[in-house]
C-alpha cells in the first residue's frame, strides 16, 4: 500500500504527478479555518506533509501520530519545532539554494525601488501630477557605489553581494555568525560587528533565519546607530525587526525609508503605520515567488518526501537544532 501524504500547498501538476508515482495524495491548495478541521482529520494517518508556513509543533504533532516526515516549501523553517520533530523520530526538510537568485533580486527590486521613489513616482505620474517643473520633488538617492551591509552572509546574503558588487559597484560589509570566506574572496565582502556595520552601510540588508537569538535583532539600538540617510531593507522574516521601533526611527528620521518583504503580521493589518508612510516600500512576502523558483522548491520538497519515504535521505535534510554555517 502506497504511504498517505498530505499536500497543504497548491503545487504545480507535475509536482503532484511526482508525489501520485509513489504516494497517496490528500491535496490542500492552501488551508484555512473552513478545511483545517478536514486536514486534522486527514492528518491522524498520514506519513508525510508538504506545504509552507504551517505551525509543527507538539500540539499539531500529537495528532500525527503516523508522522515520518515534515516538508517545507521553503528555505525558512521558523514554522517548525525541529527539536520536537527529532524527539518523534521525525524527519524535516526545506528548499535551500533553489532560491536564492531569485530572492536575491527581489532585494535589488527593494533597495532600488526604495532608494528611487519608483512606486511613490509610479503614484504621482499615474495621478496626473507629472509638470514640467518637477524637479527636486522626484529626486531620489544613488544605489551604485555605496556601501551595502549585509546582516546574514548565507545563500541569498551571498546571491545579493554577486549582484551589489559586480553590477553596481557597492562595497560590501556583512556580519555573520562566522566569517563567509568564499563571499569575502568572490566578492570583496568585508567582516565586521554588527555596530560597525550599522554605523556605516548605506543600505543595510538583514537575511537572517528567524531564530530565539534573531528575533528583534534591529531594535531602537541598532535603528539609532544607522546613518540618517541609511534604508533598511528586510526580506527575512518580519519577526527579525522590532516592527514599533523601526516605525519610530521612519517617522523620526533616524533613518531616511525602508523596503520590507516581511511583516510581523502576514497579511500586514490595514492599519499598520508602515502602510501609509511614503519612504516605506511594501511587498506581501514574495521573496521567492516566480512561477520558476516556486516550481523549483515545490519539486525539491517533493524529492524530499519521496526520498525519506523510501528509506533514502532526503537531498536537504535539516539536521536537528539548528543549523549550523
Ligand atoms: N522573503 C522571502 O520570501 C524569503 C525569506 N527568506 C528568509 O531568509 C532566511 C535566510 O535564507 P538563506 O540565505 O537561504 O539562509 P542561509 O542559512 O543560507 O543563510 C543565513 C545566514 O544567517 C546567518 N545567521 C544566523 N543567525 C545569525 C545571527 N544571530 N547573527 C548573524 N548571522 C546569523 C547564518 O550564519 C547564515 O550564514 C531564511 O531563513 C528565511 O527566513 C528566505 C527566502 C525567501
Ligand atoms: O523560503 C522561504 O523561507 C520563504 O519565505 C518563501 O520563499
Amino acid at each position: 500500500m502506497k504511504p498517505k501524504v498530505i499536500v497543504y500547498k497548491k503545487v504545480d501538476q507535475q509536482v503532484l504527478d511526482y508525489i501520485q508515482e509513489t504516494c497517496d495524495v490528500v491535496y490542500f491548495e492552501g488551508l484555512d479555518s473552513q478545511n483545517y478541521p478536514e486536514f486534522l482529520q486527514e492528518l491522524k494517518n498520514a506519513q508525510g506533509i508538504l506545504g509552507s508556513g504551517l505551525i509543527v509543533d507538539k500540539t499539531l504533532l500529537d495528532q500525527a501520530p503516523q508522522l515520518k516526515i515534515v516538508c517545507n516549501s521553503s528555505v525558512g523553517y521558523d514554522n517548525l519545532d525541529v527539536s520536537e520533530l527529532s524527539n518523534r523520530g521525525i524527519m524535516a526538510t526545506n528548499t535551500p539554494e533553489v532560491l536564492n537568485e531569485t530572492v536575491a533580486d527581489t532585494i535589488m527590486g527593494l533597495m532600488l525601488s526604495t532608494a528611487r521613489r519608483m512606486p511613490e513616482l509610479d503614484q504621482m505620474v499615474k495621478s496626473g501630477q507629472w509638470t514640467s517643473n518637477i524637479g527636486e520633488k522626484s529626486f531620489g538617492l544613488d544605489v551604485h557605489h555605496k556601501v551595502l551591509g549585509i546582516i546574514g552572509m548565507g545563500g541569498i546574503g551571498s546571491a545579493v553581494s554577486k549582484r551589489a558588487r559586480f553590477g553596481f559597484g557597492m562595497n560590501i560589509l556583512y556580519h555573520n555568525r562566522s566569517r563567509n570566506e568564499d563571499a569575502e574572496q568572490k566578492y570583496g565582502a568585508a567582516y565586521c560587528s554588527l555596530e560597525d556595520l550599522l554605523k556605516q552601510s548605506d543600505f543595510v540588508c538583514l537575511m537572517t533565519p528567524l531564530t530565539p537569538q534573531t528575533e528583534k535583532m534591529m531594535g531602537e539600538k541598532e535603528f539609532k546607530l544607522m546613518k540618517e540617510s541609511a534604508i533598511f531593507i528586510n526580506c527575512s522574516r518580519g519577526k527579525t525587526v522590532d516592527e514599533e521601533a523601526l516605525i519610530d526611527a521612519l517617522k523620526t528620521g533616524e533613518i531616511h525609508a525602508a523596503g520590507l518583504d516581511v511583516f510581523v503580521q502576514e497579511p500586514i493589518q490595514e492599519d499598520n503605520p508602515l502602510l501609509s508612510m511614503k519612504n516605506v516600500v511594501t511587498l506581501p512576502h514574495i521573496g521567492s515567488a516566480t512561477y520558476e523558483t516556486r516550481l523549483k522548491m515545490a519539486m525539491l520538497a517533493a524529492t524530499n518526501l519521496v526520498a525519506g519515504l523510501q528509506g533514502e535521505t532526503p537531498p536537504t535534510l535539516i539536521k536537528a537544532g539548528v543549523k549550523v554555517k
